[in-house]
């Protein structure tokens, strides 16, 4: 049972002064009728956020992650199977009457059902889906209608429920796998941007998160912050790493110190393949950089 408490715990978004205002913010908006978008490197807890928000509007939750390969047919349904309903009658012997018939079952869409029902959606990484598949949500945000057409249903449409809203989370798009969001679709969500915070706000979540001292969370967070200064493509130095850090140092019992060689060792374990990346077109020897940068940095902390 106490593993089951912490593990709550983890999930739940610590709320600093910057992301309270966020979230009061973000929900005045959808409360007004339109939907948010959070867009920012990876890792600053967009996700955190968006879930945060959609849980404080006490409706259903769905969520569904960005694919280059999610269709219509994954949002919106598709006919299952067939069912069918065989009617032998018999009573009179010298009567024999059989009815058959033969239905398709369909099955609606997380996108569709989501709709309907009127719950909050979360768009996860919705910029990996391609553009195509998200044009359905322009007449969801312009009309309040869910386009059928293609899916051999009868129905044109389907009325969008009033209380349905949708969260979308995205990475810039210079990250791989990323397709330009379109322009129309932009010009319908309220996009706010999230960036890294400063070092001593990023140890109020951290320290929130995993229940450490806030000084020992800071010496984590101080670390990310140096080494983000010498790393054009910061996204690979998140918040998530500085979580990874923090937490095995807490379960194996490692001192959060700059100074201590097995913390060293694990923030080189965690940080020099990611820092060697971002040094490789700077650096001859890019991973021996990395791992240089991250031991001076330890033994300023
Ligand atoms: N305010 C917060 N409170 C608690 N945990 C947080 C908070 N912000 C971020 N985190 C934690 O930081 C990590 C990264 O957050 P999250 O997954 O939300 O980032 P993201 O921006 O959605 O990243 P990506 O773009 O890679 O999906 C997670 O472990 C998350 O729980």
């Amino acid at each position: 049972m106490p593993e089951l408490k912490e593990n709550q715990k983890s999930t739940e978004i610590v709320q600093d002064s910057q992301t309270k205002e966020l979230l009061s913010r973000s929900l005045r908006y959808m409360n007004a009728g339109y939907c948010i978008h959070f867009t920012g490197p990876t890792g600053v807890g967009k996700t955190a956020l968006a879930l945060a928000l959609a849980k404080r509007r006490s409706r259903p939750i769905m969520v569904i992650h960005g694919n280059h390969e999610l269709n219509n047919r994954d949002l919106l349904g598709d006919f299952s199977g067939f069912t069918s309903k065989k009617l032998v009658d018999n009573y009179v012997r010298s009567v024999y009457k059989k009815e058959e018939n033969v239905t398709e079952t369909w099955q609606d869409g997380r996108l569709l059902e989501a709709a309907k029902k009127g719950y909050t959606l979360i768009y996860d990484e919705f910029t990996r889906s391609n553009p195509e598949t998200n044009n359905l949500f322009l007449s969801i945000l312009e009309e309040g209608v869910i386009p059928l057409y293609g899916t051999k249903k009868l129905a044109p449409f389907e009325r969008v429920h009033p209380e349905f809203s949708v969260i979308f989370t995205s990475n810039p798009e210079e990250y791989a796998g990323v397709y330009r969001t379109q322009d129309a679709l932009l010009d319908r969500v309220i996009t706010i941007s999230v960036d890294y915070k400063t070092p001593a706000k990023e140890a109020v979540i951290l320290s929130g998160k995993l229940g450490i001292k806030k000084q020992d969370a800071k010496v984590v967070t101080s670390l990310l912050a140096e080494l983000r200064k010498s790393c054009p493509d910061r996204h690979s130095l998140s918040l998530r790493s500085a979580v990874m850090i923090a937490q095995i140092a807490r379960d194996e019992k490692i001192p959060m110190k700059g100074t201590n060689e097995e913390f060293q060792q694990l923030c080189l374990d965690v940080l020099q393949h990611k820092l060697g990346l971002c040094l490789k077109d700077t650096h001859d020897n890019p991973q021996e950089e990395a791992k240089n940068q991250i031991i001076n940095v330890c033994k300023k902390l």
